[in-house]
């Protein structure tokens, strides 16, 4: 596997008036390989959000660097999730995905052809005219996912993407993001608070220790791939769990 991004020795210091600066991020470091799933793990505050927004190339204020094997394209290469959907309210589901894709020089046809693929990914074909407010928290995710993958971005980022929705519809877009994940070969890096979910999904586990940010741990994740419901019964998935949740005590 090749090497995709590197973050060295990062420090973040957010600097504010009248009040005492704050060491976010306090020397981290961190490879990623290309294809795999990360998941940044750590208690609040410890600037999960932080490095995230740096490798989207939202925060360049840091000391440190981040490389890429190969530089992203500003605004298109980079695909980004938040736990909340951000879609536009007025326009419908296949408006909202294929946002950025029109105007771009694709033509009218290939668009539509792009986006309808890309809902029938996670089974909403049939939605591509509604407006998010007709659809559940779960399928706005769904389309948020989606939107961000429109472009053919290089890397996806995920912010608790999952974190608002109940239960069964957060084990449900895991699935569908792993099965996603099976036919792009994306590089995701995710941010989780949940330690079952970070040892689902992701081929390696950052755990970060509490402010200043600083990485604690990383782990490969002991579990095969081709993941599915009941790789959650192994005894080796509560193991890693557990495991995990005593690194994050
Ligand atoms: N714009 C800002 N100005 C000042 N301090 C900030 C700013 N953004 C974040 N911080 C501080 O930096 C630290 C890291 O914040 P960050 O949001 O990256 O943490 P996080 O691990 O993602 O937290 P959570 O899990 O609660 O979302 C926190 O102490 C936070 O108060």
């Amino acid at each position: 596997m090749t090497q995709f991004l590197s973050v060295s020795d990062i420090t973040k210091v957010y600097k504010a008036a009248n009040r005492q600066s704050v060491t976010a991020l306090d020397d981290v470091s961190l490879d990623i390989d290309d294809g795999q799933i990360i998941a940044l793990i750590g208690p609040s505050g410890c600037g999960k959000s932080t490095l995230l927004r740096m490798i989207a190339g939202l925060d360049d204020d840091y000391q440190g660097e981040i490389t890429w094997a190969t530089p992203p394209k500003p605004g298109r290469d980079i695909g980004f999730v938040f736990q909340e959907h951000a879609l536009l309210p007025w326009r419908t589901v296949q408006r909202n995905v294929a946002l950025g894709l029109e105007g771009k020089g694709a033509d009218k046809a290939s668009v539509t052809a792009r986006v309808a693929e890309l809902l029938a990914m996670v089974g909403l074909q049939d939605f591509a005219n509604s407006y998010p407010s007709e659809l559940s928290g779960g399928m706005r995710q769904r389309v948020a996912i989606v939107r961000a993958l429109a472009y053919n971005p290089q890397i996806l980022l995920m912010d608790e993407p999952f974190g608002a929705l109940d239960a069964i519809t957060r084990d449900r877009l895991q699935d569908d993001l792993l099965r996603i994940w099976e036919q792009t070969k994306k590089t995701i890096v995710l941010v989780t608070h949940s330690v079952e979910e970070a040892a689902y999904l992701a081929d390696r586990v950052v755990v970060m220790s509490a402010r200043p940010g600083r990485i604690r741990a990383i782990h490969d994740v002991p579990l095969p791939r081709e993941r599915d419901q009941s790789t959650r019964e192994l005894p080796e998935f509560a193991h890693f769990s557990n495991m995990l949740r005593g690194q994050l005590a």
